[in-house]
């Protein structure tokens, strides 16, 4: 019996996974233990996030999206995998090192507006607070809380508390607050959560200001697809891991007319696993042996003749 070998190309070396990027994640692994139950939060997630980027971070209920956000506020660790955010190695982070990084590298904004305000300060003295901590001047702080109060549109909240606030007025000075130490990251899980329509517009608006006129990296955890359809790449997690990513570009269209083109992608991890999406495999009938191609596109995937129906 012969068997037709693979005709490769000569293999290129793999860069390293974002050896330049702000964020890496690679084979990241959360498991937490409840008595004798474990639970794989994060299964093996890549993710890379260059600086500048606002990606949205979609998934079903369970994925592991919160927990991804946790480790990359500084909040949980990983059990294995690595993660890197700025220079800050998350695996390996004193307790000195992890207050630094929550204080000074990444911003974080809960769902719940009002978890994130404290009822008896103004949004004035919230902005101050963490810039109190990291024993900035007094002056640089007035100066900066009200240089991010209007950055956020929210100027004139300046001597309000929280219950004298909307929704999103709240979700705004919550952003300002994360924002007060100038990290190089927003987080931000579930933003939109609980508000309506148009007061998402308004904090999908604000999270867009920061991350194009602050220059903030922004991630941004959602269901919501005026979040997702509208920012440059979305990350669906399934399972615990990074299964697809959605990339949008302005394209020109015969007529002229400049429009959104959204592409899909899936994910490939450093061993070269790819879920294939279930629509791809019941169109092509794909089931437990596939064959792959490499010409004349870089790879096809096709069923393997015994498994064609
Ligand atoms: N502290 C914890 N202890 C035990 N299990 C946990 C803990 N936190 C999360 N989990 C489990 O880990 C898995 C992932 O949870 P996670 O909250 O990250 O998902 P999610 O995608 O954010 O979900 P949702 O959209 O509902 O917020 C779930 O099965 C969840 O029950």
């Amino acid at each position: 019996m012969t068997i037709t070998p693979l005709s490769l190309p000569q293999p290129r070396r793999a860069p390293e996974l974002g050896r330049e990027a702000l964020i890496v994640c690679e084979s990241l692994v959360r498991i937490y233990q409840t008595g004798s139950i474990e639970v794989q939060a994060l299964q093996g997630l890549d993710l890379v996030v260059e600086s500048g980027e606002m990606v949205a971070v979609v998934g079903a209920s369970g994925s592991g999206k919160s927990t991804l956000l946790s480790i990359l506020a500084g909040i949980d660790a990983p059990t294995a995998g690595r993660a890197r955010v700025d220079r800050w190695d998350l695996l390996a982070m004193s307790r000195a090192d992890r207050v630094r990084y929550r204080r000074h590298t990444v911003g974080f904004v809960r769902q719940q507006s009002t978890s994130n305000l404290v009822p008896y300060l103004t949004a004035r003295q919230m902005v101050d607070l963490p810039m109190t901590a990291a024993r900035t001047p007094a002056r640089t702080r007035r100066a900066r809380s009200a240089e991010l109060l209007k950055a956020l549109g929210v100027a004139e909240c300046a001597d309000r508390r929280p219950a004298q606030m909307s929704g999103g007025q709240q979700m705004r000075v919550a952003v300002a607050v994360a924002l007060a130490n100038e990290p190089r990251v927003l987080l931000a899980d579930e933003p939109t959560g609980e508000l309506d329509t148009a007061t998402s517009a308004e904090v999908l608006g604000a999270l867009r200001d920061v991350n194009r006129q602050l220059g903030v990296t922004v991630v941004v955890v959602t269901h919501d697809p005026e979040i997702s359809g509208k920012v440059e790449r979305t990350v669906a997690i399934r399972d615990g891991r990074t299964s697809s990513e959605v990339l949008r570009r302005a394209a020109t269209a015969a007529d002229g007319d400049v429009g959104m083109v959204a592409e899909e992608y899936a994910v490939m991890d450093r061993a070269g696993r790819v879920q294939v999406p279930r629509e791809y495999r019941e169109a092509l009938a794909l089931t437990r042996r596939v064959r792959l191609v490499l010409a004349p596109a870089p790879v096809a995937i096709r069923p393997a003749p015994a498994d064609r129906p």
